[in-house]
């Protein structure tokens, strides 16, 4: 398996174990946590057999495909590891924006306009994914676990369908592959170890969170348009403001109450009932 840290980030001390075949890469992550890891480890995995998706879902991951784990040990105080997904969005966004090049033609269609070229190419959806096109391209899952002695880990896994996606989903799915961009999954995990790090630093532990937080915002997908989010079963429809101070998504009804969401799905435009995705 070829796949390689980008320098600055052997440099700045991350490791990283490669697999042609892995059952989870956040399973093989919270694992070597468990067994005593320091953390600022990588696992990668161009194929998985049992990869884990949000809310208990599979997560496909066919030859090909990139399959990332960040593990981090004791990086934060434990409310504020939450938001790694975020930065974990930036730092993705960045490394495909780096890697594939026909990028911004690629997102917004080959008979998009002038205007449209000057958006986001790649669109962060709340909470953790990239789309591209409107189209789910990535996914990202955080797990974590408590640590015998004290402290904990996180698992920060990132998924995304280079050469292949799964059919036959409730949402839109795309791959690069599909997209007509060239790219493999190692170079793409290349600019991810690089660009994790750009993300990293401003984030800061925490104390940069406002500032990725103003970031993801520029690249939010449906930012002021209407959306419905289920959670827990109950759907919340209305326009997406923002993200707040604590990256829950908010909401404004047509009464005008705001939302504050901390957990949910987002299906974007007005629709009768919103299906999970
Ligand atoms: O449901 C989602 O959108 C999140 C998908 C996250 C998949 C990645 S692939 C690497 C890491 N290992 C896993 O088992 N899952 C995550």
């Amino acid at each position: 398996m070829g796949f390689v840290l980008a320098p600055p980030a052997s440099a700045a001390g991350f490791r990283l174990e490669a697999f042609d075949t892995i059952g989870s890469t956040n399973a093989t992550a919270l694992e070597r946590a468990r067994a005593g890891d320091p953390g600022r480890l990588w696992v990668v995995s161009s194929k998985q057999e049992t990869g884990r998706g949000r809310r208990g879902r599979v997560w496909a991951t066919p030859e090909g495909n990139l399959a990332a784990t960040l593990l981090l040990v004791n990086c934060c105080p434990m409310p504020v590891a939450a938001t790694l997904g975020f930065v974990a969005g930036l730092a993705l966004g960045d490394a495909l924006e780096a890697c594939v090049p026909d990028a911004g033609r690629i997102a917004i269609g080959a008979d998009g306009g002038g205007d449209a070229r000057a958006k986001s190419r790649f669109e962060l959806k709340w909470p953790n994914d990239v789309l591209a096109g409107g189209a789910k391209l990535a996914g990202i899952l955080l797990e974590s676990t408590m640590l015998e002695g004290g402290g904990f880990a996180v698992a920060i896994g990132i998924g995304v369908n280079v050469v292949a996606h799964p059919a036959e989903m409730p949402y839109p799915a795309t791959s690069l592959t599909v997209l007509g961009a060239r790219g493999d999954a190692q170079t793409l995990f290349l600019a991810l170890s690089d660009a994790w790090l750009a993300a990293e630093r401003i984030w800061d532990g925490g104390r940069g969170l406002d500032a990725v937080r103003r970031t993801w915002l520029k690249r939010a997908a449906g930012l002021g348009s209407e959306v419905a989010v289920r959670v827990d079963g109950e759907i919340v429809r209305g326009v997406f403001e923002t993200i707040d101070a604590e990256c829950r998504f908010v909401v404004r009804d047509r009464h005008g109450k705001h939302w504050k969401i901390a957990a949910g799905d987002v299906h974007f435009g007005v629709i009768a009932s919103a299906a999970a995705d």
